[in-house]
Order: C-alpha cells, then sequence, then structure tokens
C-alpha cells in the first residue's frame, strides 16, 4: 500500500534568540513513513526528538530542511513548505493530533471542546454534541462535568477531553502525544481499544508512548529517533 505520509531528511535547529543565538541541533535526516491502517511509535531515551517530530508534522514547528509529503484531497502535498492556509486546511481534513496537554478555552464546556471540530467541518451542532456525549461516556467523563469548562478538571479529566477530541473526526492520519499519560488502568484500555479501531478504518497512526504495556498493545513499527541524532549523522 502507498504511504499516508512520507518523511525524508527532516531536520530541525533550534535557534536560542534570547541567548545569543545559540544553535541546538535536535534532529538530523529524519526518514520514515506512515501507512494506513498501521500505529507507528517513536522510540528513544528522554530529549531525542520524539515531541518534536510529531510538533513539524502537525505544523507547529518549523521545519529547516527535508519534506513531510502527506496525501491530501487525494494529491500529495508537502506539509514543510505549505502556506499556513493549507496547513490549516490539512489540519481540519487530514491530519489530526492528541497533545499532551488540553488547551483550555475560557467559558467553552468540555462537551463543546470535544463536538468543535466535527461542528467546524460542517455538522449540525446537536448531531456532534450526541457524538461527542458518545466519546465522553465511553471514555468514563462522569455526564454531570460535561456542561463544565475544563479548566478546574483533573490531569486524567483534561486528557480524556483532548483524547474524545483528536478522536472525534475521521482523520487519515493521527498523531498521539503521550495520550495515555495521565490516564489509570481502566481508561488506558478504552484509548487502546480506540486505537484499535482507528486502525480498523485504515488510519495512520504516529504516537509516543511511554507506558510499555501500551506501546506493545499499538505498536506496529517502532521509529528509534536516536538514529536522526544529529551528531550521529555528523560522524
Ligand atoms: N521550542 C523549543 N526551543 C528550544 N529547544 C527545544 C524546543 N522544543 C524542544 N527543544 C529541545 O529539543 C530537544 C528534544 O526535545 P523533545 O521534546 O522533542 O524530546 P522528546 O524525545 O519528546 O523528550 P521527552 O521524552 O522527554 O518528552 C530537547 O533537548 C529540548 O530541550
Amino acid at each position: 500500500m502507498a504511504p499516508v505520509l512520507t518523511v525524508s531528511g527532516l531536520g530541525k535547529t533550534f535557534i536560542m534568540h534570547l541567548r545569543g543565538g545559540i544553535e541546538l541541533p535536535v534532529i538530523a535526516d529524519a526518514a520514515f513513513v506512515l501507512e494506513g491502517g498501521k500505529c507507528a511509535v517513536l522510540g528513544g531515551p528522554s530529549g531525542a526528538g520524539k515531541s518534536s517530530i510529531l510538533k513539524m508534522l502537525y505544523g507547529n514547528y518549523a521545519v529547516n530542511e527535508g519534506g513531510i509529503e502527506i496525501l491530501h484531497r487525494g494529491q500529495i502535498v508537502d506539509l514543510a513548505s505549505a502556506a499556513p492556509r493549507t496547513v490549516l486546511e490539512i489540519r481540519r481534513e487530514t491530519i489530526g493530533y492528541v497533545s499532551q496537554f488540553l488547551r483550555v478555552v475560557p467559558r467553552v464546556s468540555a462537551l463543546d471542546i470535544v463536538a468543535e471540530p466535527m461542528v467546524e467541518r460542517g455538522t449540525d451542532r446537536r448531531k456532534a454534541a450526541d457524538r461527542a456525549g458518545e466519546l465522553l461516556s465511553r471514555l468514563n467523563l462522569p455526564e454531570r462535568l460535561w456542561a463544565l469548562p475544563p479548566a478546574t478538571f483533573s490531569g486524567g479529566e483534561q486528557q480524556r477531553v483532548n483524547i474524545a477530541r483528536g478522536f472525534i473526526i475521521g482523520h487519515p492520519v493521527l498523531l498521539l502525544d503521550e495520550p495515555t499519560a495521565s490516564l489509570d488502568a481502566t481508561n488506558r484500555a478504552v484509548v487502546v481499544d480506540m486505537i484499535a479501531e482507528k486502525k480498523q478504518a485504515g488510519v495512520a497512526l504516529l504516537g509516543i508512548f511511554h507506558d510499555t504495556d501500551v506501546r506493545n498493545a499499538v505498536a506496529d513499527v517502532i521509529i528509534d529517533v536516536t538514529g536522526f541524532a544529529p551528531d550521529k549523522k555528523a560522524a
């Protein structure tokens, strides 16, 4: 099967403008592919650059070198050089992202935060709210919390709202940054099942999972980020 996303020659160097422009090379010449129906997992020690790769794939971090080719609206688009408007369109339709922490918006209820991506894509508000409720029930978020803004929720409750929001749309590519880090065993198992269903539906997933049990349960491929270390490439 043709890959859904192809990373080639990807490089990232942070420039610390407030520290006299010190350069911090983090990733060099990274290359891998994502395929539909498979979950790839980024491996490697803390600080190796796993989150930085996810953030480049979602367009949060600028790419210094290389390309990120993605199948979007039936065409191959290079995310690394795409215009901001195209990146936003790709996020709406093609790439979903569950970040480590929920970005809470004041006064917006948990249910609306989860439903929002569906509403943005034109689904009727009530239908989107029903689907959001189904996901929140499945993730065991008590119904009494649904109408409240998540600012005061526990870490695990906020993480479950974030997961429901990331999973509500059928994006063909889904990026997961430690989605189970704050969850108990019951909810970790729910997320493992939800990932398996995404695979069944043909979604290409890329995630970071520090929990070994979760990683073993979901991973089809491990991408070892230490192979993309800049000093290794220079040696
Ligand atoms: N915005 C940034 N500005 C400067 N340096 C950064 C930035 N983001 C990440 N880094 C640096 O890049 C390196 C890789 O960080 P990253 O968060 O990608 O690693 P990681 O493999 O995901 O680590 P962990 O497993 O601890 O989450 C680290 O040395 C970090 O300090």
